[in-house]
């Protein structure tokens, strides 16, 4: 099961750390966390990044980046290199939010390169797809689908991914999607991805994800990808206890 969550720009750098500090107690402590069978990822901003990785050093706790820019060197102003995201000791990448697609204006080309960036650094690429209106799960998973495929374009080297199912409407709500349309969208990008090849990607699902929503998903989803709800460590360890009960 894999469990990640993203700070977005939520959370100050002070904050993230103590946030980052309360989780690592939560994951010395957790059977599950500890034999490996829950991994766990962090998405701090950009600048808390090096402080809560330091604060995750010797913990379970994977840390990555939210962003990165598709080249490693140049002259890219404000660009942030894969190089050295990895170099910092961030294993995870996010590429393909909606955020970054609406508010940055990042096209599928912007999301293939910068796939291409995270594999080439060696970093896991935390891939977004998702529709952005209400449809059936039939056009949604077909628009994923797409979505997937062109990121991945020429892709090669492909080791660890996970593919994060992030249906645009649901994302910043009160509730997730429902249950009954995750869990069939996500069957049918599974489907593709194990047809493609690539059965070790993990597909979770993320969009207001909450405590009790993985126990209603079920072992239909590979994990979740959290964002305000997380902000609680309390809520994150609950999350963590309710892949426990999965097992
Ligand atoms: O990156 C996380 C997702 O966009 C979900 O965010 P949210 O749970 O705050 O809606």
């Amino acid at each position: 099961m894999t469990l990640g969550a993203s700070l977005k720009l939520y959370l100050d750098v002070d904050a993230s750390v103590e946030w980052a500090e309360a989780l690592k107690e939560t994951a010395r402590v957790h059977p599950l966390v500890i034999s490996g069978h829950v991994r766990l990822f962090v998405l701090p901003s950009l600048p808390a990044l090096s402080a809560v990785i330091d604060v995750l050093a010797d913990s379970p706790i994977a840390v990555g980046a939210q962003d990165l820019f598709w080249e490693d060197r140049g002259a890219y102003t404000g660009g942030v290199s894969g190089a050295d995201l990895a170099r910092l000791g961030c294993t995870y990448v996010e590429v393909g939010h909606v955020e970054r697609r609406r508010i940055f204006n990042e096209d599928d080309l912007t999301i293939r390169l910068k796939f291409a960036a995270a594999l080439r650094n060696g970093l896991t690429p935390v891939l977004c797809v998702g529709e952005a209106e209400q449809i059936d799960a039939e056009s949604a998973a077909q628009l994923c689908i797409a979505q997937l495929d062109s990121a991945m374009a020429n892709t090669t080297g492909l080791r660890d991914l996970v593919v994060a199912y992030e249906p645009e409407w649901a994302i910043g709500q009160a509730e997730p999607a429902p249950s009954a349309h995750v869990v069939s969208v996500i069957r049918k990008l599974r489907q593709h991805i194990d047809e493609i090849g690539l059965v070790d990607a993990a597909v979770v699902y993320g969009g207001s994800a909450k405590p009790g929503l993985l126990s209603a998903l079920g072992n239909r989803v590979d994990g979740l990808f959290l964002g305000r709800f997380a902000h609680d460590p309390a809520a994150f360890a609950s999350i963590i206890d309710e892949a426990a009960g999965l097992r």
